[in-house]
């Protein structure tokens, strides 16, 4: 059914709201974010420091985006699965390790960007 223009917006603003609130609950919350969140910060103030190039404050930003990202949706998986079951069962633990497993390969290629971005500069 078509809406009113003028609830599309207000309803996109909305979400924009809520999905800025589920960022501070991640941010203020979650120890794993928050170790991710630091890193960040480090890795920001590293960039400053070593004056990177264009290129690689692309490829930086997008690999703490990355990380971050999928580590929210690891704890969004955690969050459900302890919902619907709170119990131990072997299918949440291999659900959950699965989602973790995803954080892996996020974490797995931002550190070898990283790598390659500042072992050429310290050493
Ligand atoms: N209800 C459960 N049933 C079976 N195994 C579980 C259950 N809850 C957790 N596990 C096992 O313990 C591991 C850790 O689960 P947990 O929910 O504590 O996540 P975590 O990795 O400690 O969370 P975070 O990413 O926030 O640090 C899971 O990957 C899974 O192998």
């Amino acid at each position: 059914m078509q809406q009113p223009k003028e609830s599309f917006f207000i309803n996109r603003l909305k979400g924009a709201g809520y999905a800025l609130k589920g960022a501070l609950i991640l941010i203020k919350t979650e120890a794993s974010i928050q170790v991710q969140f630091s890193i960040g910060l480090l890795l920001i103030i590293a960039g400053f420091y070593f004056e990177i190039s264009t290129t690689e404050w692309i490829l930086q930003i997008f690999a703490i985006g990355m990380v971050m990202s999928i580590e929210g949706l690891n704890t969004a998986v955690e969050e459900i699965a302890d919902f619907i079951h709170p119990d131990f069962h072997h299918k949440i633990g291999l659900i959950k390790d699965i989602a973790a497993g995803a954080v892996f390969f996020a974490a797995a290629a931002a550190s070898i960007i990283g790598l390659l971005i500042y072992i050429p500069k310290i050493f």
